[in-house]
């Protein structure tokens, strides 16, 4: 099968620029925005004003604002919001043909139901083959053609390889890997570190406190990768710390900023107020700290930063006690 026509439900910015990716790697691609405002920017002047300025978008993007307008598409990337994937994937239920594949490229954890986006896709859309995209990449670096390298993971390996092959565009190069859970794993967990390198950095912390958060968060991401049955070879690839080490190392990372915030002394909800943008840390840290009790892992820094946005400690507090935790083995 050759893919031709790509489906990009969601149009925040990820969504947005991934639609220009498929452009650029020739296919035809549908975009549907959920804002009658994004569909009109973009039809009016080729911009989506509200999640990716100064972007000029390809000629090959057409918007729309209906999912049924997605219903002849052969490959679908569903780029919502984590906590919004199964509303959506429900909402497209009636407009998806069997056996057209679904790349999950939303990076979190479903509260409640601790679910992975891939156990979403299989509970709202059986049929659908699964394909995870993730990896380090700022949406607007990657719509403006900047070099960038992400993991794209299939269990399916013909079918993977073909969509390595349909998405890859010049300065755009996935990865392959067949390990879905350890490719959603780190990126759904980097976001809830970026927010404790952001408190670090928001504190005056230093430069060596940001490598200890980094390589400790890892630690604690490859622990719950594996305890769910992922591979730690494939959490410490693209998706896992290469992410970790982009969304831990730039204010662009809305994470990582809503981090900063905190650390420079504003209350949550100072810091997330006007914001239409997505911080999916902030959205799945609860579900990492079930999770985390749950599976019996250890994650000592995500429950910390799960526990100031929860509003159960301080800045302050929290640096104390990861500081005065036991001594111990870093390989345990
Ligand atoms: N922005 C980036 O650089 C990257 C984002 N991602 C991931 O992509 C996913 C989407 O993020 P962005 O495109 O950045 O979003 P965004 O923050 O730019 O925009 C918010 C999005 O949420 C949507 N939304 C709001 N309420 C909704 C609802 N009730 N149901 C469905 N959708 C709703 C809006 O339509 C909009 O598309 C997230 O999981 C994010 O982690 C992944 C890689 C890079
Ligand atoms: O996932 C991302 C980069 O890979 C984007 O990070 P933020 O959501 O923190 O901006």
């Amino acid at each position: 099968m050759q893919f031709k026509r790509a489906g990009v439900i969601g149009a925040g910015a990820w969504g947005t620029a991934l639609a220009q990716v498929a452009a650029r790697a020739g296919l035809d691609v549908v975009l549907q925005a959920r804002e009658t405002e994004v569909v009109d920017s973009i039809n009016a002047r080729r911009v989506n004003e509200a999640f990716l300025p100064g972007v000029t978008l390809e000629d090959r993007i057409s918007v729309t604002g209906e999912l049924a307008d997605l219903a002849d598409c052969d490959v679908i990337l569903a780029v919502p919001p984590a906590q919004h994937m199964r509303s959506t994937l429900t909402a497209f239920a009636t407009h998806h043909r069997a056996g057209v594949p679904i790349m999950l490229c939303s990076k979190g954890i479903e509260r409640g139901t601790l679910k992975l986006m891939t156990d979403v896709l299989a509970e709202t859309l059986p049929d659908a083959p699964a394909a995870v995209l993730s990896g380090p990449s700022f949406a607007g670096e990657v719509a403006r053609g900047l070099p960038s390298a992400v993991t794209l993971a299939c269990a399916d390996e013909a079918l993977g390889e073909e969509l390595m092959w349909t998405l890859s565009a010049p300065g755009f190069r996935p990865y392959l890997a067949t390990d879905l859970i350890g490719a959603e794993v780190g990126g759904a967990i980097k976001n809830v570190l970026a927010i404790a390198c952001g408190l670090s950095e928001g504190k005056g912390l230093g430069r060596s406190a940001h490598a200890a958060i980094i390589t400790r968060g890892f630690a604690e991401m490859t622990r719950m990768g594996v305890a769910l049955g992922g591979q730690a070879e494939t959490v410490a690839g693209l998706c896992g710390l290469g992410d970790l080490v982009l969304t831990c190392s730039s204010p662009q990372s809305r994470n990582m900023s809503l981090g900063l915030a905190l650390g420079q002394g504003q209350t949550v909800e100072q810091a997330l107020a006007g914001k239409r943008s997505v911080a999916e840390g902030y959205e799945s840290a609860p579900a990492v700290r079930e999770l985390a009790a749950r599976m019996g892992v250890e994650m000592p820094i995500s429950l910390a930063v799960a526990a100031l946005l929860a509003g159960e400690t301080t800045v302050e507090a929290l640096i104390d006690n990861l500081l005065s935790r036991p001594l111990r083995a870093e390989r345990d």
